[in-house]
């Protein structure tokens, strides 16, 4: 399956974003590079200042100083549509989306969205085959064909999640930011979760946070260590691992719980 016909030399890189509330700096001078195809986990401790990393990409917070450049242009103030037309995407709430329809009605809707169609009469019985069979095999790279016509708020959690990934694939996405996609849901089904992302085309990048260390150093094959809203240090798993100051930061959180 090709979500993107061709990724081309696009990165994602930020050049010294700081962002500050009052006194308080949540992000401080990131400067990081995500290469087209990669699998780049962020952790860190609470309060790192991860999710404010990935809000700043998205566009949903505006940085203090510092760039986000994508694909050579500098995105740093587009607002989050522009970003996402660009293909960079984060997963949605779909709780709040899309109520009360099956999945492949939410997919068909995200489907036609992207494509500029929605709620057209007039569209020829062509186009519309055309997008449900596109939404037909998104789902099925996804191993969600077999729930396509379930009301996706019946779904167990971990398939809700896989179904927030499908609307954001929907968009063609060059860049896929993941905030924690398996938070709330049980280890097993998390498991599943991230396998069935580890097998998306490499033709989309996929940025996530995570703090299950099993699954991040199953799936990352880069990880970035935030602490205090700077980088600590980025490196393979095998780096990450065998690096003191990232065990150090991780055997005093213990230490401290
Ligand atoms: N809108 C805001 N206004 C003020 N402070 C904020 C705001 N959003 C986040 N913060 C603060 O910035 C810091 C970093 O938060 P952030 O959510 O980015 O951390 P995180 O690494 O994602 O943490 P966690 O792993 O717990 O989700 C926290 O101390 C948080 O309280």
């Amino acid at each position: 399956m090709s979500l993107h016909p061709s990724i081309g030399d696009t990165t994602l890189r930020t050049e010294g974003l700081t962002k500050r509330w009052g006194s308080f700096v949540a992000n401080s001078d990131v400067s990081l590079s995500f290469a087209p195809g990669a699998r780049h986990a962020l952790i860190g401790p609470n309060g790192a200042g991860k999710t404010t990393f990935i809000n700043l990409l998205t566009g949903g917070f505006a940085p203090s100083s510092g760039k986000v450049w994508f694909g050579g242009e500098d995105i740093t103030s587009l607002p989050q549509h522009e970003r996402v037309k660009r293909g960079m995407t984060r997963t949605f709430q779909i709780n709040t989306l899309f109520a009360g329809l099956t999945v492949l009605e939410s997919v068909v809707l995200a489907i036609q969205e992207r494509r500029g169609m929605q709620y057209k009469w007039y569209q020829t019985v062509a186009s519309q085959t055309e997008v449900v069979e596109e939404a037909m095999s998104l789902l099925a790279s996804l191993k969600l064909e077999q729930d396509a016509n379930t009301l996706t708020r019946s779904l167990a959690y971990g398939r809700q999640r896989l179904v927030e990934i499908a609307l954001a694939l929907a968009t063609r996405p060059k860049v896929l930011l993941l905030d924690e996609p398996a938070a709330g849901i049980p280890s097993a089904e998390s498991r599943e979760l991230f396998e069935v992302i580890a097998q998306l085309p490499r033709e989309v990048t996929i940025v996530f946070i995570e703090h299950d260390m099993g699954l991040v150093f199953r799936f990352a094959e880069r990880i970035t260590v935030l602490v205090g809203g700077k980088v600590l240090v980025e490196g393979t798993p095998a780096e990450i691992a065998a690096d003191p100051r990232v065990r150090e930061v991780y055997l005093g959180e213990a230490e401290h719980a």
